[in-house]
């Protein structure tokens, strides 16, 4: 049974569409990011798997249920975008009040205050936490009750990056528990190795999705192959340009060569260079995460401003 299963989607508040014919899912014993630029609907799309809201168009079920039924609900952890807490409360005062809502054990509010790393805090009022504290506070409350379906939005926001780092591996031991985990973030550095699948939302439309692999293929990005020269760059370059590759050629100003090249064309370029003798390094750069999603999303940085 999957954790969520979004069907051709669409979504308009008002007049403006924002989600459009989106279908995602998300399997149990499984980590999706959900990248997008600011507006591109990540937090609808959230809503609507809560139930907040019913698409304009569409399915949505979630977890062999209906989104928005309690029965489905109490299985869902959800990590707010902004965390917001009674200031006057502890933190032990606050997980225990949302634990009673939520219908799950008042038992594990200390365990859980641990593994988020608030054992010495759990105490003090929430007026004096700093605001990683109160994200860690905000996840100890997506945890209550053991969800099967987690979803955290903007999780490491204020989190420094030991504790970035600490939560990441808590979602992945959540995951191999068989909870199924969306995280939606614009914070790609670091979150490359913790993810299993990634889905590029822009414009309210899944662009891409898949592991990191099949993006690359999707993306068709080159190569990029760093070269050391053995004796001088000139004859090194020599032996490129007179090599069969397409691949583009730059000087890095490091005194290495940079070659782009289309991922079928690597290994005959490498074997070019290295049987001229006029290799002294290799390193291969793979396009990463961040190259994929900038790759997708184009480079109109503050043109998606949220609104259309
Ligand atoms: N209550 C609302 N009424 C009208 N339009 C809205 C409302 N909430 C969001 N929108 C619009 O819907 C679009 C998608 O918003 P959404 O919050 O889902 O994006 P997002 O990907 O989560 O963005 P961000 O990364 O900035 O949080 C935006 O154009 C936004 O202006």
């Amino acid at each position: 049974m999957s954790c969520f299963r979004l069907e051709n989607v669409s979504y308009r508040y008002d007049k403006a569409p924002v989600l459009q014919g989106v279908d995602l899912s998300l399997e149990p014993g499984e980590i999706l990011g959900l990248f997008g630029h600011n507006g591109a609907g990540k937090t609808t799309s959230i809503k609507l798997i809560l139930g907040l809201m019913q698409p304009t168009q569409g399915k949505v079920s979630v977890l062999g249920g209906l989104a928005g039924d309690p029965q489905v609900t109490q299985h869902i952890g959800y990590l707010p975008e902004n965390v917001m807490f009674y200031p006057q409360l502890t933190g032990r005062e606050i997980l225990k009040h949302f634990a009673r809502l939520k219908g799950a054990s008042l038992k594990q509010v200390p365990a859980l205050l641990e593994q988020v790393g608030l054992e010495d805090a759990m105490d003090a009022r929430t007026r004096t936490y700093s605001k990683g504290m109160r994200q860690r506070l905000g996840l100890a409350q997506a945890l209550l009750g053991k969800p099967r379906l987690l979803m955290l939005d903007e999780p490491t926001v204020g989190l420094d990056p030991v504790a970035t780092a600490d939560l990441y591996r808590l979602l992945q031991g959540l995951r191999d528990e068989g909870a199924g985990i969306v995280l939606c973030s614009h914070v790609l550095p670091g979150v490359e190795p913790y993810i299993d699948r990634a889905a590029i939302l822009t414009d309210g439309a899944v662009k891409a999705s898949g592991n990191l692999g099949s993006l690359r293929q999707q993306a068709h990005m080159p190569v990029s192959v760093l070269l050391t020269p053995a004796n001088g760059i000139s004859s090194l370059e020599k032996v490129i340009d007179e090599s069969a590759t397409t691949g583009r050629m730059t000087k890095t100003g490091q005194g290495t060569l940079r070659v782009d090249v289309q991922p079928r064309e690597k290994v005959a370029l490498l074997e070019t260079v290295m049987a001229s003798g006029e290799v002294a390094d290799v390193s291969i750069h793979q396009p990463s995460l961040e190259d994929i999603y900038v790759h997708f999303i184009g480079t109109g940085g503050l043109a998606h401003r949220g609104g259309r």
